[in-house]
């Protein structure tokens, strides 16, 4: 017999249900009773709980608990509870409900490196204990039982594991990466979409990423580190809808755009100043050359990373420099490379992007997040009105769709003619997905919405545009997620 309960506060779980630490969710107050015995504890949301009690009384109304159980296991088994203020969201925005109903039934999804073979696949399942199920639409994906926890597992300590969802692992599969690209992703933290990039793209092309979270991206460079993956890699914290730095396509081998000097003198500040500055004091071109990256920094290093901070500033105030680098690969053409060419900013004038975008962009774009009940479960932490304050509020939600457009708008700025773009979010309403593509669409006559290669075999629905997708926790079995694949034409539409 299950209680479900929501707990009230933030104690250990404790052995026995307690009015004062729990509150029962979609039911009366009277079916809790104290002094029950917690068998077992099956997690919901990242503070309710379904707890099996272990004993029946007769409570209030003359029937027993678990006569009452069984009504709550009935109710909570078809509807997943979700908050009021949650629900107004939903039907603001034209969302059934009912797309939730078995989103705490969904499979959890693994994916595997590319390079995973029949006897590691068989070290996984032993290490996590369950069977792996191939995803048949989706290389390399597997799906595991819900309540199967994988970061404590020797497989994902050991970077053999990545834990991503199938329908995020769609997205990327929808830029049809080939290998050699040089691939832009303008919203990239936390990194699991990138690490997939990185793996698909595997010694070729490049791969850059922006997001504007600097603890986030962080976190993707801890990933790519981990997994071994950033050789061709560079990491700016950036903001997508302003960022303008083209791939070094000439760089990546790491010789091509190398300088005649000795060096590296990043990490001297004496050479950074009398680099930076002439001898009236007047800041002139930077031309300190980026040595090999490093992960630790001695003291006098943090020295010279503050120095070279404020001298960045500087230049910022100067030469309108936005973007700070925090992460690059021996391979991602930076080393050997003077800072001022890195940062050299491109005026983005057409040809020069014909010659030098990117050939395939991906715009993960920040959104209201809720197709992701991992994702909205966190409301249960930072409380519902923090919900309510940012997204009921018509001036945010409507800042959060032109943020969106802007993003899809600067990548598709840096993508050469011939090249895809990718927009996708993890929200299920109309208004950040197709309104936001159609918007785009409108303003773009270059940009075309495709048919998304493989797709056929997906188990998604058409979106409201041509060609776009929808995954949906019910229908998908996978989070929530809207993809659209778009094209830029050489010629403008119209032609
Ligand atoms: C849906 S998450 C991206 C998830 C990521 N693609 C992944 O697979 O792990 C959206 C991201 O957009 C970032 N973001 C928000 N505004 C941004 C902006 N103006 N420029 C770049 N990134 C932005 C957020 O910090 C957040 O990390």
């Amino acid at each position: 017999m299950h209680l479900v309960l929501r707990c009230c506060t933030k104690q250990p779980r404790p052995a026995f249900v307690d009015r004062k630490s729990f509150r029962i969710i979609d039911t009366a107050p009277c079916f809790v009773t104290t002094g029950y015995r917690i068998n077992s504890w099956k997690r919901l949301w990242t503070s309710s709980i379904t707890a099996t009690v272990a004993k029946s009384t007769v409570s209030g109304g003359g029937r027993t608990v678990m006569e009452e159980d069984a009504e709550i296991d009935a109710k909570s088994s078809s509807k997943f509870p979700l908050p009021q203020v949650f629900l107004q969201f939903l039907q603001q925005n034209g969302i059934d409900p009912a797309v939730y109903d078995d989103a705490h039934n969904l499979p959890r999804y693994i994916r595997l490196k590319p390079q995973a073979g029949v006897e590691e696949i068989e070290e996984i399942e032993k290490d996590l204990g369950v069977n792996l199920s191939a995803l048949s639409w989706l290389p390399g994906f597997y799906s595991i039982p819900p309540e199967v926890q994988i970061a404590g597992s020797k497989s994902y300590q050991e970077g053999k594991i990545y834990g991503m969802d199938a329908a995020s692992g769609a997205a990327v599969a929808a830029l049809e990466i080939s290998p050699g690209d040089h691939v832009l992703d303008l919203c990239a933290a936390p990194g699991a979409k990138l690490c997939m990039l990185a793996d698909l793209l595997k010694d070729s092309g490049s791969l850059t990423a922006t997001d504007i979270s600097a603890h986030r991206l962080a976190a993707s460079r801890t990933m790519l580190i981990k997994y071994d993956l950033g050789n061709r890699c560079r990491l700016f914290l950036a903001d997508g809808t302003t960022f303008s730095l083209l791939p070094l396509r000439g760089g990546v081998d790491g010789n091509a755009t190398k300088v005649e000097e000795e060096k590296p003198a990043l990490d001297n500040p004496d050479e950074i100043t009398k680099r930076r500055y002439d001898p009236t004091g007047t800041l002139y071109v930077d031309s300190t050359v980026y040595g090999e990256w490093k992960g630790t920094k001695t003291a006098k290093e943090k020295k010279a990373a503050k120095r070279l901070k404020y001298m960045e500033d500087a230049l910022d105030r100067v030469g309108g420099r936005e973007s700070e680098l925090i992460f690059y690969g021996k391979a991602s053409g930076i080393v050997g490379m003077k800072v001022a060419d890195v940062f050299r900013s491109h005026s983005l004038l057409e040809d020069e992007v014909s010659h030098n975008g990117y050939d395939k962009v991906l715009v993960d774009a920040e959104c209201t997040h809720d197709g992701s009940l991992k994702h909205i479960s966190k409301y249960e932490q930072w409380g519902w009105d923090t919900f309510e304050r940012r997204f009921f509020n018509a001036g945010r939600m409507s800042s959060i769709t032109s943020l969106q457009l802007q993003l899809l708008r600067n990548g598709f700025s840096l993508l050469r003619p011939g090249g895809k773009i990718v927009y996708s979010t993890c929200s299920l309403t109309k208004a950040q997905n197709e309104d936001v593509v159609q918007k785009f669409l409108d303003l773009e006559p270059s940009a075309e919405l495709r048919v998304i290669k493989g797709s056929e075999n997906w188990p998604c629905k058409n979106g409201g545009l041509p060609h776009t997708l929808r995954f949906n926790p019910s229908s998908s079995k996978t989070s929530g997620l809207f993809i659209a694949q778009i094209h830029k034409h050489d010629r403008l539409r119209f032609e």
